[in-house]
């Protein structure tokens, strides 16, 4: 078993245990090959594209797993450059490598049960499909992969199943309803797309077949992306419902008929249904992606008028999330037909390559010496900061800003085009520091991000999940840090005990500490603990040190373009 899948289905990568049958080699020397795979690239994608596929071959350098099971790669031997070849010829080939490949499908039910056992995959519902253990097992002819899908697999340098991919492609492969459990950053995005697209097949110029909903334009915009990476090469029609393309479609209803594919917020989306600016009635596949916050109060209305537009009597509906809690489950169940429930690892808890912490700072003040001292001390970045509110991630950003670090702060008072620009920035590690509300907590993908700072308590546990999952993905270690005080400490127990169920140490007196209320849980749930305001310069002291910094930054620059001036 390798260890991607190991850290997908939440077990810890013990390099003590493993020492005789793995070993970690060094990242090559050599620059990683860049292609481009994307038909229709936003501006910035380019960088976008490269820095993932940087983030690919740097996880399969280090990660290349030797000894038993696979061959040893070496990282130093030169490429040979293929000749192109076309096609068919490629889909052949792949078959014939998949035919060589076949010799693990499962030969009884108890090595199935014994495969889950094993990948931590648990399965609840009637005749539920089989597993599959290797992308490969995918060409054969049961599941019949097309064999284009295979291919955008390897490029984007997918080389095995995660367990939530193992188990929900067979399911929705066979049209069953699905309800998936799985942690942050443990690939649930394929593991819906990958068997939507399959089944969409290609272009078919007959409306909306697949609708994936998400909680913030952010997410997305992230899994549009995603749909093109691994689409690439058919031409579907993918539509991000934005208020222009929602504009253009009430314009040309024919346009709307030539569209595969939709990701949408609730919002944008009812918005559009109510002024019959699309039509939901082909819709073959409903995906719901971080399930359990679109059906929370909030957002549960608009998702009841959206299942009320997907009239298609045969549609296979997916909820995905990393929690989900068992109210949602049950609600999940009025709108699904005979379910089935998988849940990885552990339920509702998180990613095991995150080492989280829990800090006492005693009082607000006490937040930002700690954040100082950490920086003093040296953050690693990329970092993210969570707040509870916009005001404090103002704030926070208005403190930390003077004291010369390279930050920002995104939330949804800024403009989208602000919001855009600063993920991009993030992602290619020109802002070190980012400070956001809960806006960024869920789905997010940031594979570097080192560092996780819970500035504010999170209200729930299932945001704490959340937040702290921006770190530690697709295998990759972590860390989160949390900041408590005195109105935090009521409940504490509940973040203690996730930490407990992903295998990190807790202080023994914590371990004694009473659960909050569900009462209490209620009252958080509904409104943040009120704090006092992050400020502890005077804007005169504030204005002060950035004059001085302004002053020291210009006798810098001149000093260099003295010398400059000197060696000309
Ligand atoms: N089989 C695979 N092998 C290697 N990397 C993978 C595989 N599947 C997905 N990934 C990568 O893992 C990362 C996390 O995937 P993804 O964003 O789908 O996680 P998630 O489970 O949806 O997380 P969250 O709960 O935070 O939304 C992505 O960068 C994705 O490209």
């Amino acid at each position: 078993m390798d260890l991607f899948r190991l850290l997908g289905g939440g077990a810890k990568f013990d390099k003590k245990r493993f020492k005789d049958d793995f070993q970690l080699l060094d990242p090559s020397s050599t620059e990683p090959e860049v292609e481009e795979s994307f038909a229709e690239q936003p501006d910035n994608e380019e960088e976008r594209q490269k820095s993932l596929l940087n983030e690919i071959d740097f996880f399969k350098n280090t990660h290349t797993i030797v000894g038993n099971t696979k061959k040893v790669k070496d990282p130093k031997k030169p490429k040979v450059k293929k000749e192109k070849k076309s096609e068919a010829e490629e889909d052949d080939q792949q078959d014939e490598e998949d035919d060589e490949e076949q010799e693990d499908l499962f030969t009884s039910q108890e090595e199935v049960a014994q495969f889950r056992k094993q990948s931590r995959i648990r399965v609840y519902g009637d005749d539920v499909p089989n597993p599959f253990r290797k992308f490969a097992d995918l060409s054969t002819p049961y599941y019949n992969l097309r064999p284009y899908i295979r291919r955008n697999l390897k490029e984007s340098g997918f080389e095995d199943p995660t367990p939530i991919q193992m188990q929900s492609i067979p399911i929705i492969m066979k049209g069953r309803d699905l309800m998936s459990c799985a942690p942050t950053g443990s690939g649930k995005t394929l593991a819906y797309l990958l068997p939507i697209i399959h089944d969409l097949n290609g272009p078919e110029k007959s409306g909306y077949r697949a609708l994936i909903v998400a909680p913030t334009r952010e997410l997305a915009q992230q899994i549009f992306r995603e749909i093109k990476r691994i689409s690439a090469g058919k031409k579907f029609k993918i539509c991000m419902l934005t208020k222009a393309t929602a504009a253009t479609q009430a314009q040309d209803p024919k346009l709307r008929q030539k569209y595969d594919i939709l990701i949408s917020t609730p919002l944008r989306l009812v918005h559009a249904i109510q002024s019959d600016e699309i039509e939901l009635n082909r819709v073959q596949h409903l995906v719901l992606d971080e399930a359990d916050k679109l059906l929370e109060l909030g957002f549960l209305e608009q998702m009841d008028e959206i299942f009320a537009a997907c009239t298609n009597t045969n549609i296979q509906k997916s909820l995905f999330s990393a929690t989900i809690p068992s109210g949602v489950e049950t609600l999940a169940k009025t709108v699904m037909k005979d379910p089935i429930r998988i849940v990885i690892g552990a339920k509702n808890a998180a990613t095991e390559t995150i080492k989280q912490e829990l800090l006492f700072v005693g009082s607000e003040d006490g937040k930002l010496v700690a954040i100082r001292q950490m920086v003093q001390k040296g953050l690693k970045p990329p970092v993210l900061i969570f707040v509870q509110s916009i005001d404090r991630a103002k704030e926070l950003f208005h403190e930390l800003v003077y004291d010369g670090i390279n930050v920002d702060v995104i939330h949804s008072e800024r403009t989208k085009s602000q919001r855009d620009n600063i993920i991009d920035q993030f992602r290619a590690g020109r802002i070190w520091v980012l400070i956001s509300t809960e806006l960024m907590a869920r789905g997010l993908d940031f594979k570097g991000v080192n560092l996780v700072i819970n500035y504010d308590f999170p209200q729930t546990v299932q945001s704490y999940i959340h937040r702290i999952g921006r770190t530690g993905r697709a295998g990759r270690a972590g860390e989160a840090v949390t900041y408590f005080t005195k109105e935090d400490a009521p409940y504490l127990k509940s973040i203690v005990n996730v930490m407990r169920g992903s295998g990190c140490e807790v202080p023994e007196w914590m371990l004694t500490m009473r659960k909050p209320s569900q009462n209490m849980r209620k009252q958080l749930r509904k409104a943040p603990i009120e704090r006092k305001q992050i400020n502890t310069m005077s804007s005169y002291d504030k204005r002060k040190i950035a004059h001085k910094r302004d002053m020291i930054e210009t006798s810098k620059r001149r000093k260099t373009e003295k010398e400059t001036e000197k060696k000309a």
